[in-house]
């Protein structure tokens, strides 16, 4: 797999170069040269694929030669080791379950896959591996329990203080071992622009090895293409055509990752971005002005992204061009009191409990829907990571899963951090 800079098209690098130097230095992001086809003979076989026989046949297309076939078929096995149910709510319309995994977040598909592939590629006599994140809530939790007592690494979570949710801090700050948690007085993009600068930062590159956890790294979003061609699948099955996606969106990586498995050829009929009241994209779309603003505080905290990083990448699936995404993708914004209405709605009508993520993208697929389309929203955490978030009735109806009630004996480890730059650095640099 060779990749360029949405910034610099005529570079070339590999994708060992990619993993290890997530951020290129002109700060574009990076993407694949020539995005593989799926072949017309794996979509006829399509319904009688497993989820990991899915994700296989997908990560060795992107990623070709780089990894033998057979190392990356035990690299799948063992990261996506857990369900991904698509659940009919009604006949057109369904609602897939992506928070199955260790973190209870979809965010478990990139953290556990991008582990393993930085160990393989790794060399034991490499200096150890920096990995740097930023998280709004739910990739900090993934990142720390995919790389927890991984030899060679060292993980720095950066989250915003007081715009987490209590189970997501727990997640991310009581792990001790390879994994230092950062609370920073500031906002989630504050968090993700300390960590870029990191990456252009020449001591701390010449002291450190520094790479992303973040969806900025290409190995995030190439194991979130898998679940949607999975969902493909899953809706085959169930002779479902007219396939419309509707993606619960903060930075934007989860429906990059779509758009690059449609781009590959997978026959999907619109995309549909849902986000709370951090709109900058859906502003976009209407007016056609991209302006970045500073983030708000909503109940769909995991979503709180003024400035999302992967707009860039779907701008260059799309040659930069605003007519050919509006064909491709709708995006709707909601606010708190709508995310309220859309879990509720979800309980009444159809006795699913749904995060507030989760519930964004119903309100979403409601305002998009045509009963000649088959509609899957995606849902992207399990509810019992924003347990304030409900009234009481619904409350008492969550399942804590055994891993949540763990947490809660353990002892937060957290350090705070100023929100500027030469703090994190000190800190970086003596600690
Ligand atoms: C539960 C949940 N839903 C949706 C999102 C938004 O995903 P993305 O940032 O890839 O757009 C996130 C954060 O990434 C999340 O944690
Ligand atoms: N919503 C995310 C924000 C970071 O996004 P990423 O996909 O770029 O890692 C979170 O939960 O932290």
């Amino acid at each position: 797999m060779k990749l360029y800079s949405t910034n610099n098209k005529s570079l070339k690098i590999s994708f060992k170069e990619a993993v290890f130097n997530s951020f290129p230095t002109d700060k574009g992001l990076y993407m694949p040269v020539k995005i593989p086809q799926i072949s017309e003979e794996f979509l006829q076989n399509i319904t009688k694929c497993s989820l990991q026989e899915i994700a296989l046949e997908a990560a060795s297309s992107l990623i070709g030669e780089d990894i033998p076939k057979q190392d990356l078929k035990n690299i799948v096995e063992d990261a996506i080791n857990f369900e991904v149910p698509l659940v009919s709510l009604y006949d057109q319309l369904g609602v897939l379950e992506l928070f199955h995994g260790p973190s209870l977040a979809f965010k478990d598909f990139g953290a556990r896959f991008m582990s393993r592939i930085m160990s393989y590629l790794s060399n034991s006599k490499d200096k150890t591996l920096d990995i740097l994140v930023a998280t709004s809530g739910d990739t900090g939790g993934a990142v720390a329990l995919g790389f927890l007592g991984v030899k060679g690494t060292r993980v720095t979570i950066l989250y915003p203080k007081g715009k987490v949710s209590e189970i997501q801090k727990q997640q991310l700050t009581t792990n001790g071992q390879n994994i230092r948690a950062l609370e920073v007085e500031g906002t989630f993009d504050d968090c993700q622009a300390m960590v870029k600068e990191a990456f252009n930062d020449a001591e701390l590159n010449s002291r450190f090895r520094l790479t992303s956890a973040n969806s900025i790294n290409i190995a995030r979003l190439i194991p979130q293409t898998f679940y949607y061609i999975y969902a493909y699948a899953q809706a085959k099955r169930n002779n479902k055509n007219n396939i419309v996606f509707v993606v619960p969106s903060g930075n934007f990586g989860n429906i990059g990752a779509g758009l690059l498995a449609y781009k590959m050829g997978l026959p999907v009929k619109h995309f549909i971005a849902a986000t709370n009241v951090n709109d900058t994209v859906p502003q976009y779309l209407k007016k056609g002005l991209y302006t970045p603003k500073p983030s708000i505080q909503t109940l769909s905290n995991a979503m709180d992204v003024g400035n999302p990083s992967n707009w860039v990448r779907i701008m260059d699936l799309f040659d930069n061009n605003i007519e050919n995404i509006r064909k491709t993708i709708s995006a709707y914004s909601y606010t708190d009191e709508d995310t309220l209405i859309g879990i509720n709605e979800l309980y009444e009508k159809y006795k699913y409990i749904a995060c507030p993520h989760t519930a964004v993208a119903y309100l979403a697929a409601k305002n998009h829907f045509n009963p000649l389309n088959y509609t899957i929203f995606l849902s992207t955490a399990h509810p019992c990571k924003f347990i304030d978030v409900y009234p009481k009735n619904l409350k008492d109806k969550i399942e804590i899963p055994e891993q949540v009630k763990q947490l809660e004996k353990k002892k937060s480890l957290a350090h705070s951090l100023k929100n500027n730059f030469s703090d994190f650095k000190d800190f970086l640099l003596s600690n």
